[in-house]
């Protein structure tokens, strides 16, 4: 498993600006977006390419660069990781979604699953999961365990913010599943929120409470 803390400025500039006190719905939806872009260009970066032969515009054989083989599936974690979903889908527009839903129960911070529409080939695809919080990593390993059950075998995960704690539980029963984050945090609160994070990505996104 790889854990990477992207570092890039802008990257760090626009979750800077999601942290801060009384964001509106529509700054930090634009920004979960935006950050979940550049998210995506990062994890893409060792997708393996290969060489094909098509026309130029001059008429001419010319060899090009594409995409190898195995396609991607992504995988929003409902509600939040819909505020990544059209950033994501921006660089890889011809990925299938899978749409998974789990919520966590605010007293035992257990994960409760909900919903699932994972693609029949899912076996065949890279998952990417979306998801803008890693806090306990109960809802993450809930999600893999779900991927692998119907045969997935390669997992990736973006998140906007991601707890030491998270990533260590998810590190010890899916040590294969690589992670990208703009910010490995500081620690989780006695009530699971990540600190300093972002407060509950879901609510800020969709406006509620
Ligand atoms: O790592 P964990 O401790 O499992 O917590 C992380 C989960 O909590 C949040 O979802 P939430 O339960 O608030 O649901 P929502 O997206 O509907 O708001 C977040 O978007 C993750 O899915
Ligand atoms: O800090 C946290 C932890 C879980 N879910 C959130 O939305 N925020
Ligand atoms: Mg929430």
């Amino acid at each position: 498993m790889s854990v990477n803390e992207i570092q890039h400025p802008l990257i760090q500039h626009k979750l800077g600006l999601m942290r801060a006190q009384g964001v509106s719905s529509k700054d930090f939806r634009e920004l979960a977006s935006e950050v979940g872009n550049l998210l995506t260009y990062e994890a893409t970066r060792h997708l393996a390419t290969e060489v094909v032969e098509i026309e130029g515009w001059t008429g001419e054989p010319l060899n090009i660069k594409k995409i190898k083989g195995k396609k991607i599936t992504v995988v929003p974690i409902l509600r939040a990781g819909l505020g990544m979903l059209d950033g994501v889908m921006k660089l890889i527009p011809n990925a299938k979604i899978s749409v998974v839903g789990l919520y966590r129960d605010e007293d035992t911070l257990q994960p409760v699953a909900y919903f699932d529409k994972v693609v029949s080939d899912v076996q065949m695809r890279t998952a990417l999961i979306v998801d803008p919080m890693l806090a306990t990593g109960g809802t993450l390993i809930a999600t893999i365990d779900l991927l692998k059950s119907k045969g997935c075998e390669n997992i990736m995960g973006l998140f906007l913010v991601a707890a030491p704690e998270g990533i260590e539980a998810v590190q010890s029963i899916h040590p294969d599943v690589d992670i990208y984050t703009a910010s490995i945090d500081d620690h989780l609160n006695e009530k699971g929120y990540i600190l300093p994070g972002l407060g509950d990505a879901g609510d800020k996104i969709f406006g509620t409470r």
